[in-house]
This record gives structure tokens, C-alpha cells and sequence, in this order.
């Protein structure tokens, strides 16, 4: 059999990992052969591939980003786009499979595929962390330990300045690298996408906090609306999927934060910052089983379908039941979070 490999949406720790454990486990065990598509579905529409053998893909699992490139380009769209150009894409260079390790976007995307008749296999990645039916996705834990790293070093600048610091993270309307990073490092707030509070509240939480003699450091998720707000903040245009862009949310909150309390406030973003870099322990090993799963399913044709962590076990789901809706943070989980508040 011979496999093309995609990474597509953001990039994260861990993606050449994947890489690895699918080429190393399938050249080994089944002797497939396996193409990388490069830039994600662009690579697809535009027949665009490199060989992929064993020799390529050693000591990979330490890298952070993708040895193929990713993009957001949506495989529906272009002249070459939709299922039946890619048929014959994949039926000229004798590609029998693809396996697309991608975010929500790229799952359903792939589904949408395997349902018109491409044998797809999906991995789940994004450090978002909301896709359904895996307990983590690998890149989130990366994530929250570069966020709650940076969140400890602004404790103590805080608390220098006697200043408030609004830190702002990703994860476009779910919260959470916010609630984890938050929780690690002990903030003060977590506004979440998931939870609206008013501007009076987190003035609140702030006074109190100053009013112990202690610095307030927030942590913000980049889709958090206040409740006077009727959408998350965006001012930098759409993505390449006509999305809002998001992103400010932090510097929109400062300048309120201080009118209402007095307390001189900033805001810092941490951006591509937690997408960058060498990924976790945690993560490698993640992805690598992943991986190791996901090209034992190509081997037994479980098409539309993806591999999935389910307590400390890899699973396989459907595509469908994976990509109904992004996996958001429970009310539950916030309320204990937010017990600490404050
Ligand atoms: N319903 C869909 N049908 C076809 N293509 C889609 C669909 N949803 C997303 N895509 C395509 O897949 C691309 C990747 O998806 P998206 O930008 O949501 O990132 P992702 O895979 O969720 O990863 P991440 O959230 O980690 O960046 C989109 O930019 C879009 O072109
Ligand atoms: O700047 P880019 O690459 O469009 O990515 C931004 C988006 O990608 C993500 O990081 C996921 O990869 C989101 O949290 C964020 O909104
Ligand atoms: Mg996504």
C-alpha cells in the first residue's frame, strides 16, 4: 500500500513525531510505502509530494513543526479541489490512502472525503485541544506548559510594578489552554469563550486581589467575550476558511481593567510563541503512538475513521462522531477553577 501523509491548520509539537511512528511502523511492519504531501490539502489539490522513507523520518520526534509544511487551504476549493480531482490525483501517483493528522477543520474536512469514497485515516492534533472523542490532543500540553511558564515569569514582574498583567492565549472559542495554564500558575482569573463575565466582576477580582497587597495576573483566551460584548474581538480580517482572524482581546481589557480600578494594567499576548519549539515528553509519546495506531488502521482498512486517546489507551472512533462539534470546556470544569478566583 502506498500512503500519503498530510499536516494541515496550525502547526504544533509534535506533528513530525506523528510523522515518524507512521513511516517507521508501516515501512517495518506492513512494508507500505509513503509519500508527505506538503502544505496540507494544497499538497493534494496540487499533486504536490515528497518520498517519505524511513531514512527521512529518524530522530524526528524531538523537532517541533512539520517536515511537509501546513496551510489552511480548503481541498473542496481550486480548480484541482473536491473528491473526484483527487481521485485521480491520488490513481496517477498510485496513492492508495491518505492519512491526515490535522485540528477540528482538518477532520471534518477529511470526513466530508472518506464519505465521498477516499480512504482516509484521521489524527487528531491541534493545540487547542477541541476535538471530540480524544481525551488530548497532541501540541495541547506543549502548549500549556510554554503558557504557564510564561505566566510564572509575568507573576514576578506583576508583583514588582504592583501592576495587573493580562496574558492572552490561544484557542480560538475554547478555553482550554487558558484553564490549564491558568491553573497551573495560580491566576487570578481564567476568562474563558465558554464563560462571558462582566468587566464589573473582573474589576472585582482584581481589587481583591490587590487589596491583600498581591498582584492580579489574568489569563485570557483569545475568543473570551465579555458579557456586554455580542462577539469575540476580532480585528485582524478572516483566514484562508473565511473565519474571523482572533486576537486583541487582552488589549481591548487592559485599558477597562484600569479605569475601573486604578491599578495600572497591561496586556501581553503570547501568540505563535506556544505553537513553536520542541514538544513535550508527554507529547512525543503521544503522537508517536498515534501514529504507531493510525497506519495499523490504514493496514486494516478502517476508512473514516481516526485514532483517538481515551484514558491511556489509543482507540479508534469514527470521523463523523470526532467532528460533530469542537470539544469545548464543561461547565463543571470552569466552576472549580473558579473557586480560586479572585
Ligand atoms: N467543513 C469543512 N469542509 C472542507 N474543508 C474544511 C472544513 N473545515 C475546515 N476545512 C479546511 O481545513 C482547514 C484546516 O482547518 P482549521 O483551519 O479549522 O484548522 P484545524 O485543522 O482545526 O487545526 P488548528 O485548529 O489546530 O489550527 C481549513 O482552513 C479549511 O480550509
Ligand atoms: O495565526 P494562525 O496560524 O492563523 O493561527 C491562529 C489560530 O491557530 C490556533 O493556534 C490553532 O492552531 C488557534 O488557537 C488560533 O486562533
Ligand atoms: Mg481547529
Amino acid at each position: 500500500m502506498k500512503i500519503g501523509i498530510l499536516t494541515s491548520g496550525g502547526d504544533c509539537p509534535g506533528l513530525n513525531a506523528v510523522i515518524r511512528g507512521i513511516v517507521l511502523k508501516g515501512s517495518e511492519a506492513y512494508g507500505f510505502d509513503f509519500v508527505g504531501f506538503k502544505h496540507g490539502w494544497r499538497g493534494v489539490v496540487e499533486g504536490s509530494f515528497i518520498p517519505l522513507a524511513e531514512e527521512h523520518v529518524r530522530f524526528l520526534a524531538n523537532q517541533g513543526g512539520t517536515i511537509l509544511g501546513s496551510s489552511r487551504t480548503n481541498p473542496y476549493e481550486g480548480p484541482f479541489g473536491g473528491p473526484e480531482n483527487i481521485k485521480r490525483m491520488m490513481l496517477k501517483h498510485g496513492i492508495d490512502a491518505i492519512i491526515a493528522i490535522g485540528g477540528e477543520g482538518t477532520l471534518t474536512a477529511a470526513r466530508r472525503l472518506s464519505e465521498e469514497g477516499i480512504n482516509i485515516v484521521g489524527v487528531p492534533k491541534t493545540i487547542d485541544n477541541d476535538i471530540q472523542e480524544t481525551d488530548y490532543s497532541f501540541g495541547f500540553t506543549t502548549a500549556v506548559e510554554i503558557a504557564t511558564d510564561a505566566l510564572d515569569r509575568i507573576r514576578t514582574t506583576a508583583e514588582s510594578h504592583d501592576r495587573c498583567i493580562i496574558v492572552e492565549v490561544m484557542g480560538r472559542y475554547a478555553g482550554w489552554i487558558a484553564l490549564h495554564a491558568g491553573m497551573a500558575a495560580g491566576a487570578n482569573a481564567i476568562l474563558i469563550p465558554e464563560h462571558p463575565v462582566s468587566l464589573g466582576q473582573i474589576a472585582e477580582w482584581a481589587l481583591e486581589v490587590r487589596d491583600r497587597g498581591s498582584a492580579p495576573v489574568f489569563v485570557v483566551s483569545e475568543g473570551f467575550t465579555l458579557e456586554e460584548m455580542d462577539e469575540a474581538h476580532s480585528h485582524k480580517g478572516l483566514d484562508p476558511f473565511n473565519r474571523p482572524l482572533l486576537g486583541g482581546i487582552a488589549d481591548i481589557l487592559a485599558p477597562q481593567i484600569e479605569a475601573l480600578t486604578g491599578i495600572e494594567t497591561r496586556a501581553v499576548s503570547l501568540g505563535h510563541v506556544q505553537r513553536g519549539g520542541v514538544p513535550s515528553a508527554y507529547d512525543r509519546v503521544l503522537a508517536t503512538r498515534l501514529g504507531i495506531a493510525a497506519v495499523d488502521a490504514a493496514h486494516d482498512e478502517q476508512w473514516g475513521s481516526t485514532v483517538v486517546l481515551k484514558g491511556t489507551d489509543i482507540e479508534t472512533v469514527s470521523l463523523s462522531s470526532a467532528t460533530q462539534e469542537p470539544k469545548s470546556v464543561p461547565e463543571y470544569r470552569y466552576y472549580e477553577a473558579a473557586a480560586l478566583f479572585g
